[in-house]
């Protein structure tokens, strides 16, 4: 089973009202064009926090650490399992964000987040995140590989859960 990790960096923003997360445009592989969080594959031996951190380095230079577990996303495609996806927010990190082959890092405040350029699921699960809920889903792909040309057809939600 293919395993994979977001992670949604927080800070205050420069004005002091609310708050930014992280996003990445993605400039390859699944989702590409689109704004995500920063995240990939897991590797052999890796742990879901250790993956999150080290996509979140390659991807845009951020040394992110206390990871908070937010999410555990099961995506099905044509009824089987494609991957499941571990969510994680943080507030704690060094660096600063740049762009690589991969992805384009921005700052955005959590009430401007592009939905409309996201995977269609994103707006279900993605606020509550921010938010600081804990959430796990499941999302029904139909249509065939790849998943990002799949049709979104059904979900399934279950909030402050422990993840
Ligand atoms: N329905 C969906 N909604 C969402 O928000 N993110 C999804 C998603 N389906 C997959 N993803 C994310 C999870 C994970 O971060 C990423 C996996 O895409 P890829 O397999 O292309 O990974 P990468 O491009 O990072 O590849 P590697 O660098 O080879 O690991 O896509």
């Amino acid at each position: 089973m293919l395993e994979t990790t977001l992670c949604f960096p927080l800070r205050d923003s420069d004005s002091n009202v609310g708050r930014d997360v992280l996003l990445i445009e993605k400039r390859r592989g699944l989702g590409e064009g689109w704004y995500n969080g920063p995240g990939g594959k897991c590797e052999p031996g890796e742990t879901p926090p250790e993956c999150a951190i080290r996509e979140t380095r390659e991807e845009v230079g951020l040394e992110v650490t206390a990871l908070e577990k937010a999410g555990e996303l099961t995506f099905l495609l044509d009824g089987d399992t494609h991957s499941v996806c571990h969510v994680f927010r943080t507030r704690s990190f060094t660096g600063e964000p740049t762009a690589s082959d991969e992805a384009h890092p921005e700052w955005i405040a959590i009430e401007d987040v592009p939905y409309d350029r996201m995977w269609d699921d994103d707006h279900l699960w993605l606020p509550g995140v921010l938010e600081g809920r804990t959430v796990v889903g499941e999302f029904r792909f139909e249509g065939g590989e790849p998943l990002d040309e799949a049709e979104f057809v059904a979900h399934d939600l279950e909030w402050d859960v422990s993840v």
